[in-house]
This record gives structure tokens, sequence and C-alpha cells, in this order.
């Protein structure tokens, strides 16, 4: 096939510039409008050093035609970017992934409550696919509108995921306890990320209500069939990257072989990875890939399934998976430009 032209809004943030990176070894997919307005008229590779000798682009403005011309348009935007600038680019034939939120939340009230403010295109929320893979694949194959998961919801849903479908646990009593590192902030300035504040410290946030939990009910709930509720917890961890969720749900029956479920359940998956008993996932072990890795325990004796979900937030929480979803989109092998192993240490 010849070569996909994609054009990434907001090229220069964290998300972005993994985009960036992971599609330069890509061997089907050509960078062509990459933006920025902060920095626009600005060569890549002078914005970031390590892309030089890679590619030979510059940034230019978000409202700039050459979107028109891209076969896909990534948004590593901020909420309530893409749902601005998605309607015209879907009229002219271009598909769009967006890495943001305004797409993920069928329920178009809910998302307002949670991202405080109106949608700008509520009538083109019906044809966005949540783009989890792992359970939407035939839906992302002919979508033209694909909503990225956020970082959180994956680790977590993935992590959920076989325990509801089998109906192990109850779908109302679920614990999600869960750190991330700063670069899930994003690039932009802000004191809780700076390393005075970040660096030797450690503390939750968003405990009276966190955004990726309507999109965690609302995507569990939807796949079960009836109303999935959850206590989570988000933290800020002193690192850069990485997400480690550590889940507990009460089990119906105590005698279920929890890693038997686990391995059957992601046998087939390329970005799932189930480890052997009493394994403890680390973040480094996923440092820049696309894969979750995944234990499962239960202390002898307990009824409490304990869940271990690991990821890279930039990666298979945002910048894999958007390149895992175009893969599908354009009918090319869904690993392909994803197969890095992570460096440890
Ligand atoms: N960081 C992470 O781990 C994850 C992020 N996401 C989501 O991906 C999106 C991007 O995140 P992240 O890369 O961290 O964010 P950053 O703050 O690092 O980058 C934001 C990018 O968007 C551009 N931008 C900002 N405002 C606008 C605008 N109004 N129009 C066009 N471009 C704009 C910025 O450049 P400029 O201002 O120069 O135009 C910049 O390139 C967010 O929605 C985030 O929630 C999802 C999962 C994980
Ligand atoms: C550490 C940290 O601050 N993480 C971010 C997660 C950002 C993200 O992935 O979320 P959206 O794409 O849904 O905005 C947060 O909790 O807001």
């Amino acid at each position: 096939m010849g070569q996909i032209k994609v054009g990434v809004v907001g090229g220069t943030g964290y998300a972005g510039v993994e985009i960036i990176r992971l599609l330069l070894g890509h061997p089907h997919a050509q960078l062509t409008a990459l933006t920025s307005r902060a920095d626009a008229g600005r060569r890549v590779d002078e914005v970031f050093p390590n892309l030089r000798g890679y590619l030979d682009l510059t940034f230019v403005a978000p409202d700039a035609a050459r979107l028109h011309d891209c076969d896909v348009v990534f948004f590593a935007t901020p909420n309530g970017t893409a749902m601005h600038d998605a309607p015209r680019l879907l009229d002219a034939g271009v598909r769009v992934i967006d890495l943001a939120a305004d797409f993920r939340l069928q329920d178009v009230a809910e998302w307002s409550r949670w991202y405080g403010m109106a949608h700008a295109c509520p009538e083109r929320v019906p044809e966005a696919v949540y783009g989890l893979p792992e359970i939407n694949r035939e839906a992302i194959r002919s979508a033209r509108l694909v909503a990225n998961p956020g970082c959180y919801p994956t680790a977590i849903i993935l992590g959920f995921l076989p325990l509801l479908r089998s109906g192990a646990v109850e779908p109302g009593r679920l614990i999600a306890d869960a750190k991330s590192g700063a670069s899930g902030a994003g690039r932009k300035a802000a004191i809780t990320t700076l390393l005075t504040e970040a660096a030797d410290n450690f503390h939750a946030y968003g405990v009276s209500g966190h955004r990726h939990l309507p999109e965690i009910r609302e995507v569990l709930g939807a796949r079960l069939g009836a109303p999935v509720d959850l206590v989570f917890v988000p933290h800020l961890l002193p690192m850069i990257r990485g997400i480690h969720a550590t889940l507990y749900a009460g089990l119906r029956d105590a005698r279920i072989d929890l890693q038997d479920l686990y391995e059957t359940a992601y046998r087939d998956e390329p970005f799932v990875d189930v480890m052997p008993p009493g394994s403890h996932p680390e973040t480094r072990s996923v440092r820049g890939g696309n894969l979750c890795r995944i234990a499962v325990s239960q202390a002898p004796g307990s009824d409490t399934a304990v869940v271990l979900s690991v990821i890279d937030n930039l990666v298979k929480g945002a910048a894999g998976q958007a390149v895992q979803n175009m893969n599908l989109m354009f009918g090319l092998r869904e690993a392909t430009g994803l197969e890095s192993v992570s460096p440890l240490p």
C-alpha cells in the first residue's frame, strides 16, 4: 500500500512528540503536517534535538490547510480542542484520532458536567468509536473518528475486564488505586509537576472525583450491559513515565482460577501480557512500549482478587494506542511500528 499521510495537531506536547517518535519507525506512515501555535515556523529537530537526522519538517500553525491533505489526523491537544476542528476534517474525508477526551463519553451531558464546557459537536459523538482495541477491534477497523482512551482508563479497564466479563465479581464494588508519572500531566508549566514539588514526594489527587471515573464507568458498563461502579483514586508518582494500577474486586466464588481466566481472556492480544503467578509488573518493563502487563493474585483464603496493571501512559496510554488504532483503521497489521522492547534499567 502507499504511505499514509499523517497530521499531528499538538506535535510539541508529550503525547504528540511520542506519536512522531513512533511513526518515524513506521514503514507505512509519512509525517506530513505537525502543528504547534507557539513553535510554528521552527524546525521539529530544533525543538526536539533527539529527532535530529530523522526528519526534515517544520511545525505549522494548526489551521494550516495542509491538514486537509492528510489521510489521518491525530489530535494530541487539550480537552475541548478537537471537537471544534474535527468535523471539518471528517467532512473532507480525513480520518481523526483524538487523544483527548472530546469523543470518549457517549453521554454528552455527563461529559459537559465533568469537563466544564458545552460540547461543540454533540451530533458527531455517536459516530465516535472508543479506541481500546481489546474491546472494540472490529468497530475501530471501519471507524472514521476514534476516541483514544485516557491513560488511567486503559490500565484500569484492561485490568478489570476479565473479572467483569466472566461474572466473577460484583460490578458495583470495585476499587482502583492508581499511580502515574508526571508526564501524564503534559508538558505545559504547572506547579505540581515542578521538580521541586514532584520529586521526593508522593500524594493522591482527585479523590472526590477524577474525570476518568465516568469514562471507566461508561465503557465497562456498556461492555457488561449493567452499571459498573468503582472507587478510583489517582496518585502522582515522582517518576516521568508509567502508570501502575492496583485493582481490588470482591469475588463471588473464591475458588475461581484467576490465572487461567486472565490467560484465556488475553491469549490472542498482541499488547496485553499476563505474567506468571506471583509476578509484580514494573512500570519500567513497559517504558516506551505499547504493552499492558498484568498480574493477578488472590491471597490464600481471601475472596478478594488483586490485579496489578502497568502501562506507559504516553504509549499504551496515549500515542502507542493511537498508532495501534491507526493500523486497524488502515488495514495494517496491528503491531506495525509498535514492536520495540523496553530498555532496562
Ligand atoms: N500525557 C499523557 O500521558 C496523556 C495525555 N492524553 C491526552 O492527550 C492530549 C495531549 O496531552 P499532552 O501531550 O500531555 O499535552 P501537552 O500539554 O504536553 O501538549 C499539548 C499540545 O497541544 C497544543 N495545543 C494546545 N492548545 C491547542 C489548541 N487550542 N489548538 C491546537 N493545539 C493546541 C500545544 O502546542 P501549542 O500550544 O504550541 O499549539 C501542544 O503541542 C491531552 O488531551 C491529554 O489529556 C491522553 C493520555 C495520556
Ligand atoms: C499525572 C496526571 O496529571 N495525569 C493526568 C492524566 C491525563 C490524561 O491522560 O487524561 P485525559 O486525556 O483524559 O485528559 C490527570 O490526572 O489529569
